[in-house]
């Protein structure tokens, strides 16, 4: 071979933080050099079999030539011609492509980035769009700040950003962030791993001309169809044609919220990128089989949401595989809805996906295939994680004000900010009535007892109050209305938390407006979390310094706060009716984190007090507002 001088590699090869043109074409520059055997790489990986997610089929006895974060060369074993400083022989174990996330939120992991991703690579996971109209919603001008940072720093885990298309969720949520065409073209121009737009969910605002979000919604779909980016839905009791269609037709290009296999194959027909998401999963596989579907390739598995209690106990993407081959989806299949599949609809194809020259070296190494069982992962060319054991050091990350300080209520709150005046005289009034998941086309009503004055709570028929408090304007208004079979019994109780889906101001519901000043003053004293108070005493908290979502510390610590949260829950008496969601269950109401969501199909919400809405009663459909008593 004669003495060759190569093209100059003159870029960092580490610095491909935001996939920048220059890095990435001195990388591939170097790829090439190496796939021909003129450069040396750095490790030569040889496994018993790899699977080609491209073709669907095994390559037994194959090598993974690896040179930096990537992979240069795929082939037979002894194959590539060229030579390596170290050579790793796993003749028993089978490689599939790292894991990806085509829709989560990582915030509902509350852990920061670079605790995720000590958390999730173990698990298969190395590449995840994130969904990010959570930590959007509390600081929109650092969303990409804070989503790069861990990779910065360098974390293994590859976030691609979505910036929040609900930001605000609805025209009628005020404070926090608010994003337009101008924010999505800005963060598109900035770095190469946003990958588009996070789901669009407020379908009226997108469908009516006249609602008050149209213009916005419209600006971000068009800053991010401009680009050539990815626009993601969310489709939630969208299920007759013409609607499926519309919103197809809108560009948003997926749905991760059917309910049956019926409802996937009519938007998989209407050209929607299906994602289905755990507590379906089974049913939608097993419906999409018996349905006859034949190509897989426009189908993908999303977490959308899982805390790290949930994915310590039961997994992460891993889990959702695992669970898809249980239903009876081949195993290769399932990969492919965990790797390429995914990947091709967020256009990242050249990047992760596939275990192929010029991806990122993210290999997840399978001691069997059936159960999904890990033995090993690699992420960025590197060996990072045998079993759940994560082998590298997690950066320390000092976050800044902007992520720390994100609780403005203003003042502290009294038990009268929770009071609820009736008409003077009276002894008994009207009051709308709210219950967890409500999305009926009307509120419900009762009529409720006033004494001193003040409406009251009536436990016997399982009403009690909640109350939404204004987190970033910080003038502390507070909207406070009564709502049926949530929060506690127990006299003198109360449970808060500044997790409030997806404006994220902090809710409060208690049975006394003593239990519930204390219970909100606790949370934004540790600036965000959750905090349970009885009898004027604060019985547990979890604290989620970051942004009031999220806490920068490993996976297991922060689920030893959440098992001694849910462990003083278990002495209070939690009341309880069946909602309009089969997920509401009794005790603890945690999930109460999710019913002030205003997404569709959500009408009457009550959200922190507005010019709009003063009471907060507003329903996100229509505008129209109500008095919570009369
Ligand atoms: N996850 C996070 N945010 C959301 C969801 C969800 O499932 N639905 C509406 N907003
Ligand atoms: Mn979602």
């Amino acid at each position: 071979m004669t003495d060759q001088t190569f093209p100059d590699v003159d870029a960092d090869l580490d610095a491909d933080v935001d996939l920048n043109p220059e890095t990435e074409v001195a990388i591939r520059q170097h790829l090439v050099q190496v796939a021909l055997g003129r450069a040396p790489a750095d490790t030569v990986l040889r496994v018993g079999r790899l699977l080609d997610t491209g073709t669907g089929l095994w390559r037994d006895n194959r090598e993974i030539v690896i040179a930096g974060k990537r992979v240069a060369y795929t082939g037979p074993a002894g194959s590539w011609p060229g030579t390596a400083t170290t050579r790793v022989d796993l003749p028993d174990l089978s490689a599939v492509p790292g894991l990806g996330e085509v829709h989560k939120h990582i915030e509902s992991s509350h852990l920061t980035p670079e605790h995720e991703a000590a958390l999730v690579i173990p698990r298969g996971n190395t590449w995840t769009c994130e969904a990010s109209h959570e930590f959007s919603n509390v600081n929109a001008d650092r969303t990409l700040d804070f989503w790069l940072e861990a990779r910065r720093r360098g974390s293994p885990l590859k976030i691609f950003p979505l910036p929040g298309s609900a930001v605000p969720p609805t025209a009628y949520e005020h404070g926090g962030g608010w994003l337009g065409y101008d924010a999505q073209r800005d963060f598109l121009d900035a770095s190469r791993m946003v990958a588009g737009l996070d789901e669009v969910m407020d379908w009226p605002g997108v469908s009516d001309p006249e609602n008050p979000s149209h213009t916005r919604l419209w600006g971000m779909i068009r800053a991010t169809l401009e680009r050539r980016a990815v626009v993601e839905g969310h489709a939630a009791g969208l299920t007759d044609l013409p609607t499926i269609n519309a919103f197809s037709a809108a560009g948003i290009s997926s749905d991760h919220e059917m309910w049956t296999a019926e409802e996937a194959m009519d938007k998989l027909a209407a050209g929607l990128f299906i994602e289905l998401r755990i507590h379906s999963l089974s049913e939608m596989v097993r419906g999409l089989l018996d349905l006859g579907l034949r190509d897989w390739s426009r189908v993908a598995f999303a977490t959308d949401d899982r805390s790290a209690s949930d994915t310590l106990k039961t997994g992460a993407t891993d889990h959702n595989v695992r669970t898809a081959i249980a239903a009876g989806l081949a195993p290769e299949i399932a990969v492919q809805c965990a790797t390429i599949n995914p990947a091709r609809h967020m256009r990242l194809e050249q990047w992760v996906g596939l275990i192929a020259p010029g991806r990122y070296a993210d290999i997840v190494l399978l001691d069997d295939l059936d159960s999904f069982s890990i033995h090993q992962v690699w992420a960025d060319g590197r060996h990072v994680a045998t079993g759940t054991d994560y082998l590298i050091d997690v950066p320390c990350i000092d976050w800044p004000d902007w992520a720390t300080k994100t609780i403005n209520v203003g003042r502290a709150l009294v038990p009268g900010d929770f009071r609820i005046a009736a008409p003077s005289g009276r002894q008994t009034v009207t009051a709308a009535l709210l219950r967890p998941f409500h999305w009926a086309d009307d509120f419900l009503t009762m009529d409720l007892p006033v004494q001193d004055g003040a409406v009251q709570r009536d436990a016997d028929r399982n009403v009690t109050k909640f109350a939404v408090i204004d987190r970033f304007s910080g003038q502390g208004a507070v909207s406070k209305m009564f709502w049926l079979g949530c929060g506690p019994r127990t006299p003198d109780t109360a449970i808060a938390c500044s997790m409030a889906h997806d404006k994220h101001n902090l809710w409060a519901c208690g049975s006394s407006d003593d239990a519930m000043a204390l219970a909100a003053n606790t949370v934004a004293d540790m600036d965000g979390g959750w905090a349970l108070v009885s009898g004027g005493r604060v019985l547990a908290t979890i604290r989620w310094e970051i942004a009031g979502l999220m806490s920068a510390r490993p996976a297991e610590a922060l689920d030893r706060d959440m098992q001694a949260l849910l462990t003083a829950a278990e002495g209070i008496d939690w009341l309880y009716e069946p909602s309009f969601n089969p997920r509401w269950q009794p005790g603890f109401p945690e999930r109460l984190a999710w019913a002030t969501l205003t997404c569709s199909p959500w009408k009457w919400c009550l959200v922190a007090p507005s010019d709009h809405a003063p009471e907060g009663l507003v329903n996100v459909a229509t505008g129209a507002t109500h008095p919570v008593v009369w």
